[in-house]
């Protein structure tokens, strides 16, 4: 079998079935990304191939940097300010040795499915790739814009802070019918979580000045956060999204989070209890807005972040230095957080993602102890980050299935910063139909297309489209 052919990860008759004439055929939704809507608008050439692909100043894909670290490549050429054909081959000589990571496969799968081009890429073919490559960079098909119509996405919902004024995605919504898709804000308000930040307290006065509200208090926090759930929801927005990267539960009065919060902005001394009162009392607060705007609340948790304190203090965030987080109760507690909020009727739809899939069968099970109020209000999100392998997705996938119904769900997201990502919903999808393909050989299965045909695209399109409500008239 040849590298990346028509049928590749498709090992039985129907799963090749399913995907050629149901799964390919689906648009994308693609529900949780990091593009930035600005570049979305202002739809610019990229230079060249590095700065679409490997690094476009501070922003890229730390994936690609990670690895390119491993085989020994100096941090000038990675997101330092090396030139960027150096760091073009680079990114060949380190994809040369990526056999059996993902990258190995979506590199060459974003090579084939925008350029057209099926070469092995590695230092020698990487020559004559950046030549054809960059001339069609500079191309209109190669806007940011043309790129995700190429990919036949329909909606982008990017990673935005609440007191983000969203000035790009309204002025995109002006232009959803001439492009075809709709740009969405999801709210990540982690910046109203992480109290330990030293600049939790000048967060809180700009969220203040964006929602009108001043902050003196927890009860005014919530208010403001709630002005900005209305301001996201008259834009499109039906999703928030947390970056729980610990979580313990303990509960708390008003008072207590009042003085909390006061101690915070002083940057005063704060214990493991005044954390995780004030981080379950937010989340809480956040769970009932969610559920009073009908959005959909996604959780991204158990990460070990900027465990690389030198080049976290040089380069900040998301830079490449995160890692599966290790707290082995984190499911536990956040089960307590589902029991409290059952209490009161307040668990909105939810989606969970644990970067450890040691965390998996518990979220997933537990889940299944508060369904209600529809379909699959509750499901265990794509297989996420470093579990975003064939393996990992298969085993999200059969998690899914055997715990819950496998039928109702979601399906894939890029999760990415880079424009050329859409084809991870190629590579998810053609695991999925391997998967159900699989059943029907070993007889778990009917051996009947029209079904199984309809769950596939449910899973790769319709169930997005009518569980997250994006494209409801309102
Ligand atoms: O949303 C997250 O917390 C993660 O997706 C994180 O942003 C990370 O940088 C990422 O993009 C993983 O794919």
């Amino acid at each position: 079998m040849t590298l990346l052919n028509d049928d590749f990860l498709l090992t039985t008759p129907m799963a090749k079935k399913l995907f050629h004439d149901h799964a390919s055929k689906m648009p994308i939704i693609d529900y949780h990304c990091h593009l930035d809507p600005k570049e979305i608008y202002d739809n610019r050439n990229y230079d060249n191939i590095t700065r679409i692909w490997v690094n476009d100043g501070s922003v890229g894909d730390h994936y690609k940097w990670r690895l390119m670290r491993a085989n020994g490549v100096p941090e000038d050429l990675i997101t330092g300010d090396g030139d960027d054909y150096e760091k073009f081959i680079a990114w060949a000589g380190t994809i040369e040795k990526s056999l059996g990571n993902p990258l190995y496969e979506w590199t060459h799968l974003e090579l084939k499915r925008f350029f057209g081009i099926d070469d092995v890429f590695n230092k020698k073919s990487a020559p004559d790739i950046w030549k054809k490559a960059n001339e069609m960079l500079a191309t209109d098909d190669f806007k940011p814009r043309n790129l995700i119509k190429r990919m036949n996405v329909k909606a982008v919902c990017t990673t935005d802070d609440p007191a983000s004024d969203l000035k790009y995605h309204k002025l995109l919504k002006k232009e959803e019918a001439d492009n075809g898709f709709k740009v969405l804000p999801a709210m990540r308000p982690d910046k109203a979580l992480h109290l330990t930040d030293t600049t939790f307290g000048e967060y809180l006065d700009r969220l203040s000045a964006v929602s009108g509200v001043q902050i003196d208090s927890f009860k005014h926090l919530m208010a403001a956060l709630r002005q900005r759930f209305e301001y996201f929801n008259s834009v499109g927005g039906r999703l928030s999204d947390h970056g729980l990267n610990f979580f313990r539960f303990e509960k708390a009065s008003d008072d207590e989070l009042n003085d909390i919060i006061e101690r915070a902005c002083d940057n005063k001394p704060l214990s493991t209890s005044d954390i995780d009162k004030y981080q379950t009392m937010l989340v809480e607060g956040l769970m009932k807005l969610n559920k009073e705007f009908n959005w959909t609340m996604q959780f991204h948790m158990n990460v070990t972040r900027n465990a690389n304190k030198p080049m976290f203090k040089s380069f900040g965030p998301d830079g490449g230095f995160d890692s599966m987080g290790t707290q082995p109760d984190i499911a536990q507690e956040f089960m307590k957080l589902l029991i409290d909020m059952q209490t009161e009727n307040e668990i909105p739809r939810t989606i969970l993602y644990s970067l450890n899939p040691n965390d998996w069968m518990e979220l997933a099970t537990g889940m299944g102890d508060f369904q209600q109020d529809g379909v699959q209000k509750l499901q265990l999100g794509a297989a996420w980050w470093f579990n975003d392998t064939f393996d990992g997705m298969k085993r999200q996938l059969t998690i899914m299935a055997e715990q819950s119904l496998l039928p109702n769900f979601v399906g894939m997201l890029t999760d990415s910063r880079s424009f050329l990502s859409y084809p991870r919903h190629e590579y998810f999808r053609r695991v999925l139909c391997n998967v159900i393909g699989e059943w029907v050989e070993r007889g778990q299965a009917p051996d009947d297309e029209d079904y199984l045909g309809q769950i596939v695209e449910d899973i790769s399109y319709n169930n997005a489209y009518n569980q997250f409500g994006f494209f409801n008239k309102d």
